[in-house]
């Protein structure tokens, strides 16, 4: 992908209404619904073009003396019942249409977001994705659940009552025709620019949706910083900024259903001030006027629906064109279409082969260059070096968030682009420096390394990691609620249930960041002790920040500037002084 492409996808050329039809498919899997609305729509549409002749009927033989006025109103009222029925239905069918084509759509939305790749959320702002989800979609909503049957509905009725004028009064109808397209012009014109500014306009909506999003995720660095005046006014900007683009949307729109109406309704006015005369001139029953009224009002109404709707369908589009852009979005990381399987021997081999790997979105800085690494079965390998050194990134690509753009990464001799990402993860336990602790139940946490293990396995998990003693103690024990991101827990416990977590996988390659941040020496205790039965056996890469932990390791990696700058053990390492023994020095104060 090219640098321009990996933008967000505002430079890419606006919708056009075409892209509603995207929702088509997911209209057409709700089949029994949308056949059920037409019917319905159908009925309401014959019921309410039945009216004008029915009160056409009444004006003109009901108030002759001596016939039945009764039957006539009879009549009358039974058309409003069919037309009440099949308006309810036709509601019913298509707000439920309009739900679950919604649902589905951000369903299949969220599937997609959820599996692509880490560089197209490195440049997607994460609450930028839930606004698409919410907001667009509700947008759409309007559309399925509403827009599109007043269209439908208003397009038949505009036929109709133009047919039904026809036949009434041909050389009135004749001149109400010409006031028809008079109307459409200017509709048209304006919703081209209305999809233009509503496009916009949900982007503004978007960006302060992203920043609410951010902020809410992180209110205690806000308040810690005493920022909440800040952000306040921050949202308020970005609100403010929203509703002005809204405002511009807005006035386009009213300008547009003003002209179109005052248009419509001018030229049925003419066309009545002509057929007045013929009824006074005696060419014409004043029920046939009368009838004529009616269809053109009901006709004209619908005119002004249709104006209304199309700039819907305008703002819709705009929305459907952004969430378009983001099902068009591809995974750079693939599964290739016949995945090579991992041997069924596990044995938990690591190797780096003269890998350079840059980041998308920083093209001249190599992340890691000509790195070298194999890691043997069972063996345990610190990486250490400066920030910025390189040693999440070996991370991120063994677990092949990224391709490298040269050389090789394998797992147990497999070239893991060969293989399928969620086999080769399967393989892999990653316990990151700060633990996400999902707002769930603290056995639902831990069981997020294997989701079908019992309590059992669970419990005897948290045991290992010592973290049974602390769980158990909350109120509800393991049923205990976390908060989000395990706000109700401290940072050590919080690493233990990652680590319980990381047990219960029982993966053979381990990934462990260490945390930086110190512990008190009673949890830094329980933490090692958890550590050091998770790394039993496994083929374990550290990023390590204590002096225990790189005392433990098989060896010890050097890195600096995405290079392996210096290889062995602690005492030979400080032995050779240089980078080593300089970090040595700063970070094991202990
Ligand atoms: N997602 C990213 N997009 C662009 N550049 C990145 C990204 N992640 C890391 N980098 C850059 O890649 C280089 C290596 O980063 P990396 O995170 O691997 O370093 P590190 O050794 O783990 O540092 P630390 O100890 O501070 O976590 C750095 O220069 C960093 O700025």
């Amino acid at each position: 992908m090219s640098e321009t492409d990996a933008k967000t996808p505002t430079n890419k050329p606006k919708p056009r209404l075409g892209t509603l039809r995207a929702l088509w498919p997911f209209v057409m899997r709700q089949r029994g619904l949308f056949a059920a609305w037409l019917v319905a729509l159908a009925v309401a549409s014959a019921a309410t073009l039945s009216f004008p002749v029915a009160v056409k009927r009444m004006v003109d033989f009901g108030f002759q003396s001596g016939t039945n006025i009764d039957r006539e109103f009879l009549y009358l009222f039974g058309v409003a019942v069919v037309l009440a029925l099949a308006s309810a239905a036709r509601f019913f069918f298509v707000s439920l249409l309009g739900e679950r084509v919604v649902a589905d759509l951000r369903q299949r939305l969220y599937a997609h977001l959820i599996g692509l790749d880490a560089s197209f959320h490195d440049r997607n702002r994460s609450g930028e994705l839930i606004s698409r989800l919410t907001a667009d979609a509700e947008l759409l909503r309007g559309v399925v659940g509403s827009a599109m049957s007043v269209a439908l509905r208003s397009s038949v009725t505009v036929v109709g009552a133009l047919a039904m004028m026809f036949v009434t009064q041909p050389r009135l109808a004749a001149y109400a025709l010409v006031g028809i397209p008079l109307t459409v012009l200017p509709v048209v014109l304006g919703g081209r620019r209305i999809q233009k500014i509503s496009r916009t306009s949900q982007d503004r909506v978007a960006d302060a949706n992203a920043l609410a999003t951010e902020t809410l995720g992180a209110v205690r660095t806000v308040q810690a910083h005493a920022r909440e005046p800040y952000e306040r006014g921050r949202f308020g900007n970005a609100i403010a900024v929203a509703v002005g683009t809204a405002r511009k949307r807005i006035r386009w729109q009213a300008l547009i259903t003003a002209v179109a109406i005052t248009l419509f309704f001018g030229a049925i006015i003419l066309v009545l001030w002509s057929g007045a005369h013929d009824v006074i001139a005696g060419r014409m029953t004043a029920g046939t006027l009368g009838q004529f009224v009616l269809y053109a009002l009901i006709g004209g109404g619908s005119v002004g629906a249709l104006a209304e709707v199309w700039n819907d369908l305008q703002r819709a589009a705009g929305g459907m064109g952004r969430i378009n852009d983001l099902l068009g979005e591809s995974p750079d990381i693939v599964a290739p279409a016949s995945p090579q399987a991992l041997p069924a021997t596990v044995r938990g081999e690591i190797a780096f082969d003269d890998v350079t790997f840059r980041y998308p979105m920083r093209p001249d800085l190599p992340a890691l260059e000509h790195f070298a690494l194999r890691v043997a079965p069972g063996e345990t390998v610190a990486l250490v070096g400066p920030s910025g050194a390189g040693k999440s990134t070996v991370f991120s690509l063994l677990l092949r968030f990224h391709d490298p753009q040269s050389g090789t990464v394998s797992v147990d001799g497999v070239d893991i682009c060969d293989a399928d990402p969620a086999a080769l993860r399967e393989r892999i336990a990653l316990v990151p420096q700060s633990p996400t602790i999902f707002a769930a139940s603290a056995r639902d946490n831990i069981r997020y390394g294997r989701l079908d293990a019992d309590d059992a396995a669970v419990e005897a998990a948290a045991r290992s990691a010592e973290a049974h003693d602390f769980l158990s103690e909350l109120p509800k024990g393991y049923d205990e609620e976390l908060g989000e991101r395990g706000a109700r827990l401290s940072g050590g416990q919080q690493q233990r249930v990652a680590i319980a977590r990381a047990l219960l996988k029982d993966a053979p390659i381990l990934l462990l960041d260490e945390a930086t941040s110190a512990l008190d020496a009673q949890s830094e205790r329980a933490v090692q002790h958890a550590l050091e039965r998770l790394m039993a056996g496994r083929t374990t890469l550290v990023i390590a920040h204590r002096l225990a932990t790189v005392l433990k390791a098989d060896r010890i990696v050097v890195m600096d500037r995405g290079r392996i700058v210096a290889e062995g053990s602690h005492a030979e390492l400080i032995a050779q002084g240089g980078l080593y023994a300089e970090l040595a020095k700063l970070q094991f104060l202990d």
